[in-house]
């Protein structure tokens, strides 16, 4: 094996080159809120997954800079934020190599993504639904050029001052992520390429096991669990042992049953409010009657503690408050200046994640990725789906549906 090694560094400088790893980096349209841009990622690991079955491949985490729901102007720049702030690397590592862009420009050497494709989809539109891709001119195009350097000039994660592109084009697609892989591996030889607007191509298979491997490899960072946890222990009454949510080491060694888990005392309800009371109007109630079904719920499981997580202002959380009532203990997580100042809006939105998924029951928004996640989170921790796959309805809303139950595969 050793000598076989030496041939190939003696050997065509093209082998040297295919052993050497290549980098796919990827972004998302702008307006996409936190918990969308965690779906995205799920399907580009995918991909780079299946990538590595040809050559060595790594996947630059997209850095996160200005998001449109982080609003705070009191916790310093919200840009150009690793993933490490917010999620366990070492574990998303154990489904697929990835990097920090960072770490990508040190070993890159040079301020220059090689390729940039940027999705989009077919200017004419489609009446029958295949799977294709083409090179197509830009229907819109963020990107400029740059006749001093002779390069391509754009966002690039908040890195736009030191960053530019060797090359842009623009590629109309209909497909899933996997449509990519064959372009990638046959069509381009780039050291360094980047797929802006990713989430125009589709999860491969939702829902299926491989689908929930790169979820449960998506765990969050150490440091804001732990935040989680004591607020739990303190005011939640509800520890891992007791409440049966003790999770494994390694996400691959973590496989539960529906009911496995038990969760803590408290209700706890994702209430999104903010943006949400205007584009979903249907779907979200007047806290007044938000108070009542989650009183009637507390209720019904025996429940006297209500944890709330909400985007809601402080009057809107106080008001519902209010309705709820005394013979209900109601919780919400408030971070200290120094928590706020160290893990942004993104890392309170998280903790507040955390703590909903270890509630005995969960009440989510209708169509919120916020609650979605915390659906999954739930499925990979092992409560029964009713405790689960719930949601609040509008008064109006009588039928008041509930959640599709997208259960956890193996
Ligand atoms: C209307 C649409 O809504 C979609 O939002 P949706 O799926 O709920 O969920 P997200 O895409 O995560 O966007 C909502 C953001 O608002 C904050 N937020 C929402 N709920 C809470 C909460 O309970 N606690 C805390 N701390 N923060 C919360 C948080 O920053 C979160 O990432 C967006 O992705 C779309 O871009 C669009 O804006």
């Amino acid at each position: 094996e050793h000598s076989e090694h030496e041939h190939d560094l003696n050997g065509a400088s093209e082998d040297l080159k295919y052993r050497e790893p290549r980098y796919l980096l990827y972004d998302v349209n702008p307006g996409e809120g936190f918990n969308l841009r965690r779906d995205v990622y799920m399907r580009i690991a995918v991909l780079v997954r299946s990538l590595n079955e040809d050559g060595p491949w790594t996947l630059v985490l997209p850095p996160w800079s200005r998001l449109y729901h982080w609003r705070s102007r009191d916790v310093g720049p919200q840009e150009r934020i690793p993933w490490s702030l917010f999620f366990d690397l070492d574990s998303l590592r154990e489904f697929v190599p990835v990097m920090e862009f960072h770490e990508f420009l040190e070993v890159n050497k040079k301020n220059t993504i090689d390729e940039v494709y940027y999705l989009q989809h077919y200017k004419e539109g489609w009446d029958k639904w295949e799977e294709k891709m083409d090179k197509r001119p830009c229907i819109t195009n963020p990107y400029d050029w740059n006749p001093e350097s002779q390069h391509w000039y754009g966002w690039f994660f908040g890195y736009n001052d030191e960053v530019e592109a060797l090359k842009m084009e623009c590629i109309s697609v209909m497909g899933h992520a996997g449509i990519l892989k064959p372009f990638l591996l046959k069509n381009t030889s780039a050291r360094s390429v980047m797929l802006d607007r990713a989430e125009t191509v589709l999860h491969d298979r939702y829902g299926d096991a491989v689908f929930w491997q790169v979820r449960r490899s998506m765990r969050f960072s150490k440091q804001l669990r732990d935040i989680g946890d004591a607020f739990r222990a303190e005011f939640l009454d509800s520890t891992d042992a007791k409440d049966k949510t003790v999770v494994e080491k390694s996400w691959k060694n973590m496989k539960r049953k529906h009911g496995d888990a038990l969760g803590g005392p408290y209700l706890a309800v994702h209430l999104r409010r903010a943006d949400f009371v205007r584009v979903r109007e249907k779907d979200v109630p007047s806290l007044k009657f938000a108070a009542k079904q989650l009183k009637d719920l507390a209720e019904k499981h025996s429940l006297n503690k209500i944890f709330v997580a909400t985007d809601a202002p402080m009057d809107e959380y106080k008001l519902l408050k209010g309705y709820i009532g005394d013979s209900y203990e109601v919780f919400k997580f408030e971070p200290t200046k120094q928590m706020r100042k160290d893990f942004k809006d993104g890392g309170v939105a998280i903790i507040d994640q955390w703590i909903c998924a270890h509630a005995r029951l969960f009440v989510g928004t209708r169509e919120s990725t916020f609650s979605f996640r915390i659906q999954d989170e739930r499925e990979i921790l092992g409560f029964n789906p009713d405790m689960t796959f719930n949601r609040l309805c509008h008064e109006k809303d009588k039928k008041c549906e509930q959640p599709t139950r997208w259960h956890i595969e193996y």
